[in-house]
């Protein structure tokens, strides 16, 4: 990596013996927006805590922006704007008031701290709704409030802790464009974690999976299926007539092919190459007519299933080819 704004080095954290972080090690680029995605319980909010030194990690380092953040938290603020899953305002004050609040505590010179707070309310397009007392707001528009708050200090990175929790599937859509604006307007290094691999991914340069204190996986999608699903990353799916034993025993014959699940006409075969251009011409030279091939995004829905849904395996480093039903090689 050419320049980590924030990098953990061998992270681990106890809670007494509850192991929270094991050996977390991970460095995440200026300008990047960065996915921490796992399940509840998966040491995500642990993971940041630590980022901020609100938190001691029992072994390794952590430097963000430069500072240790056990021993220079106060530097770390500075630099790092955070937003914690239950962002809190002060509901008698109005949105507009709680932003000039936050510039107060950091030092914000008034005039300084009334533009911004203008232009920021503007981005987050609240405009409508600064005079209004922040008790009425919806929870999108808190969470959008809470952006434009950790912004008040011109951070260079911003950490989010399920940003989207609790919001509605277009409140969702417009939040996560704010951050991708935000990012590119902003040359902000973005942080988030959530548990919605869905709803995040497209919006993150990178993500890591992180189950259970360990990272199993860093990179985009397609690096990722590849990381997890180490033997057969590539799934093709065809349909073809007719698709009987026959044609099945040939194509487990090639090489790459490790398995192949069969509904009816349609065939998935898992591959560990894209041997897509041999399947077809396998079934062309068998007799059975080709309807159909194509590549399926098999890295997001297999991930999501297997780590997000609570499918997860011991055996997660390897391809589940022991739970496959009928046509195992
Ligand atoms: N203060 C604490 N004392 C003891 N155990 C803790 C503490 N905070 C977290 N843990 C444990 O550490 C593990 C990781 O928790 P953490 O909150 O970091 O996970 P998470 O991925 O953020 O989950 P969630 O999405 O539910 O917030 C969990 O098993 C949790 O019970």
């Amino acid at each position: 990596m050419i320049n980590p704004i924030i990098q953990l080095e061998n992270i681990t954290k106890k809670y007494d013996e509850q192991l929270a972080v094991n050996h977390l090690s991970l460095s995440i680029e200026k300008g990047e927006i960065f996915g921490l995605l796992g399940p509840n319980g998966a040491g995500k909010t642990t993971t940041i805590l630590m980022m901020l030194g609100l938190s001691e990690p029992t072994s390794g380092s952590i430097s963000v922006c430069g500072w240790n953040p056990t021993r220079n938290p106060l530097d770390v603020k500075k630099e790092v704007g955070y937003l914690p899953d239950d962002v809190g305002f002060y509901q008698h004050m109005t949105g507009w008031q709680n932003l000039i609040y936050t510039a107060q505590l950091n030092g914000i010179p008034k005039e300084e701290a009334e533009k911004r707070a203008n232009d920021l309310l503007q981005k987050v397009n609240l405009v409508d709704a600064a005079d209004k007392k922040t008790g009425k707001y919806s929870r999108g528009m808190r969470q959008r409030l809470g952006l434009a708050d950790v912004l008040m200090k011109n951070p260079s990175v911003i950490i989010l802790d399920e940003p989207t929790l609790g919001i509605d599937p277009e409140g969702v859509r417009d939040f996560l464009n704010l951050i991708r604006q935000l990012n590119e307007e902003e040359a902000l290094t973005v942080l988030l974690s959530s548990h919605q691999l869905h709803q995040v991914q497209q919006i993150c340069d990178r993500v890591g999976i992180f189950v259970k204190g360990e990272l199993l996986a860093s990179g985009n999608t397609e690096s990722l299926g590849k990381q997890l699903f180490l033997t057969a990353p590539f799934v093709i799916k065809v349909i073809a007539n007719p698709a009987n034993e026959t044609l099945i025993e040939k194509l487990k014959d090639i090489p790459q092919v490790h398995r192949i699940e069969k509904v009816d006409n349609v065939l998935e075969l898992y591959c560990e190459e894209d041997v897509a251009a041999e399947i077809s011409k396998v079934i062309v030279e068998s007799g059975s007519a080709l309807y159909e091939i194509q590549k399926k995004d098999f890295g997001l829905d297999e991930i999501y299933h297997r780590y997000f849904e609570g499918g997860e395996k011991d055996e997660h480093r390897h391809d589940k080819k022991e739970t496959n039903v009928g046509n195992e090689k």
